[in-house]
């Protein structure tokens, strides 16, 4: 299916990259290039992968030329590069906006003007409803993406988008952060025991970019569904499948820009979402820019999104604290610390 085809993946040297290219590498790919700023990481690919499939392309996404010459030829694009620290992006949310938002437009202009046939954009749900940095420049990437599918009548690219939640045991996030703390025979920091996160395996979300891939028209958002746990149990389940049930716990309150919980469908989008069962698809908005449409007549359905719910990690499926182990489990790393074996965050 992908003979002669060449992806390109900006931002390929992080987890998603890495766990998307391990799944074409199997595949006819001709070419996967791997597009980022970090020379050493490539080089750590190069020397990890060694396949001639790969191919490397050190650029950043704020500088078109850079772009121009990795698209060269190229058929399909994931673009996962972002910066998607919350603390770091609230601090300088200039970069934020240089990378995720301008970097984006660059991004999507190389691909329409290269023919590429397929772009994927990756978001998160920071960007529904958003109170931060991270999240309002996601927002705003989302836009550039669903503005630029708009305009490409007479072109071969489709251009759409996916949102996921938290990844389970990513590296610098809490999971792999709880789990030194209990080694250390340190406290775990609860930031508020009642805050809810989506619980998402780093594979799930590459199936869900897969989907988005196969199925996606211009302009769709895909979301996955998925289950939702408090700090609290997530806790208590690493304490129970790491066999210290009395460990302490800190209570620390929560830190600059977050949310008790995320949503990843805003109740104006569930309204207009296809359930597609494992995912929601959220089509563009396919309305012109007919003005008497915004201002004077309205529209029914909208009127009607605006008393909805939304969807997020509140009211999605809870689970509780066995459905959260059962989860940590299907995780090798998980797995190897309940073991008492040493693990590496998910890649
Ligand atoms: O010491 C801690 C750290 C975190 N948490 C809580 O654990 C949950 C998850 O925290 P993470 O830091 O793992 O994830 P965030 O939702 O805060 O978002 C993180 O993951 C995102 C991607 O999903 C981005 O990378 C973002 O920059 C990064 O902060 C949150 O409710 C948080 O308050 C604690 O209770 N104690």
């Amino acid at each position: 299916m992908f003979k002669n085809k060449i992806l390109l993946i900006t931002g390929g040297t992080g987890s998603f990259g890495n766990a998307v290219l391990k799944r074409f590498l199997t595949s006819d790919i001709k070419e996967i290039r791997i597009f980022s700023r970090d020379e050493k990481k490539q080089d750590d690919m190069r020397k990890k992968y060694n396949d001639k499939k790969l191919k490397f392309y050190l650029g950043d996404v704020r500088d078109e030329n850079s772009i121009a010459a990795a698209m060269r030829g190229v058929d399909y694009v994931f673009h996962a590069a972002a910066l998607k620290q919350v603390p770091s992006c609230e601090f300088h949310p200039m970069q934020a906006v240089r990378t995720n938002v301008l970097g984006t437009e660059n991004v999507l202009n190389g691909a329409i003007a290269a023919g590429v046939k397929r772009v994927v954009c990756l978001s998160t749900d920071k960007a529904v409803y958003p109170i931060n940095a991270m999240g309002i420049s996601k927002a705003m990437m989302e836009k550039v993406m669903v503005a630029a599918s708009r305009n490409l009548e007479g072109t071969e690219t489709v251009i759409c988008g996916t949102r996921y939640g938290n990844v389970m045991a990513s590296r610098g996030s809490v999971i792999p952060l709880f789990i030194q703390q209990i080694q250390q025979g340190k406290p775990i920091t609860i930031t508020e025991p009642t805050m809810t996160r989506f619980m998402m395996t780093l594979a799930d979300a590459v199936d869900l970019v897969l989907y988005a891939f196969k199925h996606g028209n211009n302009g769709d958002i895909f979301v996955q569904k998925a289950p939702a746990a408090t700090v609290e149990t997530l806790a208590k389940a690493l304490f129970e499948l790491m066999n210290k049930p009395q460990h302490k716990i800190d209570i620390i309150g929560s830190r600059h820009g977050e949310k008790l919980y995320e949503s990843l469908l805003g109740k104006e989008e569930r309204a207009c979402a296809e359930d597609m069962g494992d995912y929601f698809r959220i089509p563009a908005d396919a309305r012109d820019l007919n003005y008497a449409k915004f201002v004077e007549q309205g529209e029914q359905r909208l009127t009607q999104a605006l008393c909805g719910e939304e969807y997020n990690s509140h009211n999605t499926h809870r689970l509780d604290v066995d459905g959260m182990k059962k989860l940590l489990l299907k995780l090798d790393f998980m797995q190897k610390i309940s073991l008492g074996e040493h693990a590496d965050p998910e890649e």
